[in-house]
């Protein structure tokens, strides 16, 4: 998909300085389960992957993305918070160096070791990905923790292809993978709310859908994510692709709703 367009414009520094003008419904966010609010409107999400929009795996130099064919409708997510269909773009990962922090979102305060994302855009409203990336309603975002635990069967694939993309700006054929199995088995229970982007641009695009039950991966399968790097092989210095997650950003008086009570 053409989420390279909107992660090509990385730089390290965004972690920090970089302010958003206005940004008040910025990602990700600590979300504070008594504060949340049951909505019984909220429905099941659907979500119905081609494994064969697979295309591949891409070191961005800042996470490694599997990228999806998105000139049609064969990957889509609805229903949820939906009120649109969206089609998926890519899915990525968010780590840190130890197994004690690293995911983006938090649940009272608590860390996982990884979040995974699922990057979906409006097909029912927009054309492109890039166009979606700049709009209120473009983006659909499912967020899984992931803790350390027995060995993920369905990520092992993705796993051993990693070594492929060590470096930044590698890329390589991945085919037949899908997302799904990476969904944790009870998908009906989850927090939702506006949000935006955590990487750059930072648009704040983003229906966030935060899956209320983690997956479990081994200690061994996280520390492929932790070999890859940020650096691409011309440079001198290699840095460990580590701790690529943002800090997290003031809630602004909105509410995170509940599917469940
Ligand atoms: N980490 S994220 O899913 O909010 C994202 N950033 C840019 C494209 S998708
Ligand atoms: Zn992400």
């Amino acid at each position: 998909c053409s989420s390279r367009y909107v992660l090509s414009q990385m730089h390290p520094m965004w972690q920090g300085p970089l302010a958003v003008p206005g940004g008040d419904r910025q990602s990700p966010i600590d979300i504070v389960v008594r504060k949340s609010v049951f909505d019984p409107a909220l429905k099941p999400l659907t979500a119905e992957y081609d494994p064969h929009t697979c295309q591949q795996i891409w070191n961005n130099g800042y996470s490694f993305l599997v990228e999806y064919d998105d000139t049609t409708d064969k990957s889509t997510l609805k229903g949820g918070p939906l009120k649109d269909k969206f089609r998926l773009c890519q899915f990525h990962f968010h780590w840190g160096e130890s197994n004690a922090w690293g995911s983006e979102h938090t649940v009272d305060r608590r860390l996982f070791p990884a979040e995974l994302h699922i990057v979906h855009w409006n097909s029912d409203k927009y054309s492109l990905f890039e166009e979606a990336v700049m709009e209120d309603n473009g983006l659909a975002v499912i967020g899984v923790f992931l803790k350390v635990g027995k060995r993920h069967e369905g990520l092992q694939k993705l796993v051993d292809a990693l070594p492929a993309v060590r470096h930044k700006g590698s890329v390589v054929e991945f085919n037949r993978f899908d997302p799904a199995c990476l969904l944790p088995s009870n998908t009906d229970d989850y927090w939702t709310y506006h949000g935006s982007l955590t990487t750059p641009p930072l648009t704040e695009a983003v229906t966030w859908i935060v899956m209320k039950q983690h997956i479990e991966v081994s200690h061994d399968q996280l520390a492929v994510f932790r070999s890859l790097l940020f650096t691409s092989a011309e440079e001198e210095v290699q840095k460990s692709m580590v701790n690529n997650f943002r800090v997290q950003q003031p809630l602004r008086g909105r509410t995170v709703r509940s599917s469940f009570s």
